[in-house]
């Protein structure tokens, strides 16, 4: 099977076109634990085909249907899901089973210590089956929650926040959270308050304190979104033609991801968007690019995304809010630079934010990215086909981990998309 992909776009750089992205994985993924913890009164629609939703769906089918099972050890792998590694920790932490939670190599370097001692300082049993604070673990039931109260430091992955305050519900306690510094992805933990509150569990969120009572789930449907993630490889494609006019039907402006400001922030560089016809419209207009400093604290899975229009576009910039980025896919700061560097594009850490340096930027006949296991690393450069006759973009699977019909869409727009060894 081929590994690679090469793209091109012949011809006028115009797109017009009509792209139905699938359902966001991070809504899939809150939705599909929250369904099992209601244990049948919440249903999920419009489930995701993203490969980190699938796993994690497929997990909590078998998990189900083995319950009875429960004296034999139970080995759970998420391959590189985060949200699926961190959400089972605390949903696993409650169970009656014995499990062994794993996943890639890089999974085993992806902090999780943060929230297995916040799980332990309530009762849980965990440990460190390798090496201290990282997957894998070894997690026992039952659970005897002896405390109600959390501390959990808020500026590595607000994943941990989300997965404590998914369970906190069902604990016979609830769960008072008090997060330690500042909040980092801030609106993936509004997210999830908002979705428990679609299944009728209500929170008291106070400064840096959230309260969640022992609760019972409502009958209800929880609808998932397209993924404004994905949605944002559509802006940057339109950032880079001459012309554009796309439409990603399902998209609404009032949207639970935070990932959503990529409406706003593509309103700098001439992308308007029109929320009509149940969808969004992307319009490319004539304009002078000016901001210059761009904080993507609130929106990490952006930053790729929107570093490399920048660069594309010779556009120096300033970045902050970057500090989680090396502990994703890949070290995606290490990876930009690597991949930057075959422009003439420098991407430098200088005090907690990056400057972009396009003075050396150009652009070869042919470009081979690397991807390093990350789904954003090939989806962030493909739109350089624009500017770059021949972009080979290698591991082509990696996009499966979100947004698996991406080359088929690619296709759709008007590239050319060829296998290649
Ligand atoms: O809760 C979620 O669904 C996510 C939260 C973010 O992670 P961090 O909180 O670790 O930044 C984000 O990067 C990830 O893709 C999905
Ligand atoms: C960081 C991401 O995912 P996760 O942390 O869930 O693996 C992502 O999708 O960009």
């Amino acid at each position: 099977m081929s590994k690679n992909v090469l793209l091109s776009f012949k011809g006028n750089k115009q797109i017009d076109t009509e792209i139905k992205l699938t359902g966001s994985k991070s809504e899939c993924n809150r939705a599909l634990i929250i369904s099992a913890l209601s244990k049948g009164s919440v249903s999920v629609e419009n489930l995701s085909v993203a490969a980190d939703t699938v796993t994690l769906n497929q997990i909590l089918t078998r998990l189900n249907s083995e319950k009875e099972l429960a004296d034999q050890y139970t080995t759970v792998d998420v391959g590189p899901a985060g949200t699926a590694m961190r959400f089972l920790t605390a949903f696993l932490a409650i169970q009656n089973g014995k499990f062994s939670l794993t996943g890639t190599e890089r999974m085993k370097q992806r902090p999780i210590g943060i929230l297995a001692e916040a799980l332990k300082s309530i009762g849980g049993n965990i440990s460190y089956k390798e090496n201290e604070g990282f997957p894998p673990l070894q997690i026992l039931g039952p659970f005897k929650q002896t405390d109600k109260n959390v501390k959990i430091k808020g500026d590595i992955s607000s994943q941990y926040i989300s997965a404590l305050l998914m369970i906190a519900p069902s604990l016979p306690l609830g769960l008072t959270l008090e997060i330690e510094g500042e909040l980092t992805s801030k609106p993936y933990v509004e997210m999830t308050l908002a979705m428990l509150e679609q299944v009728g569990i209500s929170n008291d969120w106070n400064e840096n304190t959230i309260t969640i009572n022992p609760q019972s789930f409502s009958t209800a449907k929880l609808y998932v979104e397209p993924d404004w993630s994905a949605a944002s490889y559509w802006y940057a494609i339109a950032a880079l033609a001459d012309e554009a006019s796309i439409f990603l039907p399902g998209l609404n402006g009032y949207s639970l991801q935070g990932d959503s400001k990529i409406t706003e922030i593509m309103a700098n560089f001439g992308i308007t968007s029109q929320f009509k016809n149940g969808g969004v419209f992307l319009k490319k207009e004539p304009k002078i690019v000016e901001r210059k400093i761009f904080d993507l604290k609130e929106c990490p899975d952006l930053a790729q995304t929107i570093v490399v229009i920048c660069a594309a576009l010779g556009h120096d910039a300033t970045f902050t809010g970057l500090e989680t980025l090396k502990i994703k896919e890949t070290n995606r700061v290490l990876a930009l630079q690597t991949e930057l560097a075959k422009i003439g594009v420098k991407f430098i850490e200088k005090n907690l934010s990056y400057k972009l340096d396009c003075s050396g930027l150009h652009f070869p006949e042919k470009i081979t990215i690397s991807t390093y296991e990350d789904h954003r690393m090939a989806m962030a450069f493909a739109p350089l086909a624009l500017k770059i006759a021949a972009v080979e973009i290698e591991e082509k699977q990696v996009v499966e981990k979100s947004y698996p019909y991406f080359w088929d869409d690619l296709g759709k727009a008007g590239f050319s998309v060829n296998d290649q060894g």
